[in-house]
């Protein structure tokens, strides 16, 4: 679970600032942490006044913080003063975060200033601290030195402009220009073109307050867990959609309202079990895990072909070394299955995984050895021997779930894509073959089978237990998959491959 702090202004209504900032990192599943800087009284109607803690004491808490935790992203919001800006500035100079989104907080959309304006030019000094800023349109003017965007084309051009002048991805946002859409682009430093652009239908409503708090956390959280930009700005979004379509329920003020953080989440709420299978309640959990799997680049590329083949190499023997874990852990699960049948299919999961998955990867890495097994290997493996092993059969059984269940899913789509494109024969065809046959989608299906049997009979916090093991098996899946294609981008390949597999 990424680690990520927030260091911002407070709101009371909840709707913006440190109040948006922990309910969104936690809505993208992380552990969110908060510094103040200010305090401020305002609703949803506007800013009535705000109160500057002694920069000594913001120091306290970033000191306080940073020398207990690691953290994995810096979210940083409203700073309000030239002081509290070069505090922060020198604490990012020598903590150096992992992941830094700077949402460069000027006005409130529904009025009052949040940072003085002699602070503008001090907090140029901090973009080149941050790996990504998320100007709104008036904010983004404020950086270029020019008068706010009146169009899509001329806010890029700013965006662009900031980008290279403070060497940093910027998220140049259109939710202030007036119109039915509201794009985002997301631009680097040394590109000309946004890397990608995004663009929907503006949600009718005008409970916006705290987007911008809310979707610059979301994207830091997720690039925390998944290393990809583009991916987490996607996630973020779609997300922010959704709490921005259900806003209008929550009723909260009588100005511009706030958006609904947990729309997904609702369900959990309701008592799962008189509302069909258990393992329904599974996959919608994992709704936003799949959305991000989906939009990996590892897995369009091994679907459209297009991964390069050192990429799949390197994949396929962490998977290897992950396979000969997971058939340990279902041997695990085989002896201590309460039911005969529960005892074969795993006992036979674990013989079909040596023989079936590993032919493959041995055919497809001409007997090259081992490569140091990663974090994410590791730690997804450790994590499966310890819920199969040490956790009662329900829980194992539940942790192991994910990887029958999320292989099918994305060998199915992936194998329906790559025909609809006539892709024949496909280079990966083999690997999509595997985890779009027949039987091991039957597998998957008995495996949830008993999955919905042991939760049947299982205790409260017993089936808390496997909702939890289950996402977080989820969620290691997405890191798997993300780790091959975050690698290649980060260094040089190791594994020497003489072959070509494709
Ligand atoms: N009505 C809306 N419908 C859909 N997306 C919106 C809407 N309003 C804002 N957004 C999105 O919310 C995010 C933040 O929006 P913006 O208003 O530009 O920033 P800020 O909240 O910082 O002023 C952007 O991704 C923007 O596209
Ligand atoms: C304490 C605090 N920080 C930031 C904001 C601005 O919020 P933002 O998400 O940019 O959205 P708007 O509500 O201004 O559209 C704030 N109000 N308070």
């Amino acid at each position: 679970m990424p680690r990520v702090l927030s260091i911002a202004g407070t709101d009371p209504t909840g709707g913006a600032g440190q109040a948006a900032d922990l309910k969104s990192i936690a809505a993208m599943g992380g552990y969110g942490m908060n510094v103040i800087t200010a305090v401020v009284a305002q609703n949803t109607k506007g800013v009535i006044d705000i109160h500057t803690p002694p920069v000594r004491v913001l120091r306290a808490q970033l000191e306080a913080v940073s020398s207990d935790v690691t953290l994995d992203a810096v979210k940083v919001g409203m700073l309000g003063s030239v002081e509290v800006i070069e505090a922060v500035r020198d604490w990012l100079a020598e903590v150096k975060p992992p992941v830094t989104v700077l949402d460069p907080v000027m006005v409130a959309t529904a009025g009052g200033r949040l940072l003085r304006a002699e602070a503008q030019t001090a907090l140029l000094s901090l973009l080149p601290f941050a790996d990504l800023i998320t100007p709104n349109l008036p904010e983004l003017a404020v950086l270029a030195g020019a008068a706010p965007a009146g169009t899509w084309t001329e806010a890029l051009r700013q965006g662009q402009d900031v980008a290279e002048r403070f060497g940093t991805r910027v998220l140049v946002k259109g939710g202030h220009l007036p119109g039915a859409r509201t794009p985002d682009a997301l631009l680097e430093p040394g590109r000309d073109e946004p890397v990608i652009v995004f663009d929907d239908p503006r949600v009718a409503t005008s409970n916006t307050h705290g987007t911008g708090c809310s979707l610059s956390c979301a994207i830091a959280t997720v690039v925390a867990r998944t290393g990809d930009w583009v991916g987490a700005v996607s996630t973020a979004r779609s997300w922010l959609r959704g709490a921005l379509e259900h806003a209008d329920g929550l009723h909260v003020g009588r100005g511009n309202g706030p958006v609904h953080h947990f729309h997904h989440a609702q369900h959990v709420l309701v008592d799962t079990d008189s509302h069909g299978r258990f393992t329904d309640a599974l996959w919608r959990d994992c709704e936003g895990v799949r959305g991000e799997i989906d939009t990996l680049d590892f897995v369009a590329q091994l679907g459209n072909g297009t991964l390069p083949s050192e990429t799949f190499q390197w994949y396929l023997d962490q998977d290897r070394q992950y396979l000969a874990v997971y058939s340990r852990a279902l041997a695990a699960l085989a002896a201590a299955a309460p039911s005969e049948s529960a005892r074969a299919f795993f006992a036979h999961g674990a013989a079909e995984v040596v023989t079936v998955e590993s032919a493959l990867h041995r055919t497809r890495l001409h007997g090259a050895p081992p490569q140091p097994a990663s974090e994410v290997t590791k730690t997804y493996s450790d994590f499966l021997l310890a819920a199969t092993g040490s956790e009662t059969f329900a829980v194992g059984a539940a942790a192991v779930l994910p990887c029958y269940w999320l292989y099918a899913a994305v060998g199915g789509a992936l194998t329906e894509k790559a025909r609809a494109a006539g892709l024949e024969p496909h280079p990966y065809g083999d690997w999509l073959a595997t985890y779009n046959a027949p039987g091991f989608h039957l597998a998957t299906e008995r495996a949830k089978d008993i999955v919905d049997r042991a939760a049947a009979t299982a205790d409260p916090v017993t089936r808390r237990r496997m909702r939890e093991v289950f996402m977080r098996g989820c969620e290691l899946e997405l890191r798997f998959f993300a780790e091959p294609v975050r690698r290649a981008g980060a260094r040089p390949f190791a594994v020497a491959s003489t072959h070509r597999v494709c």
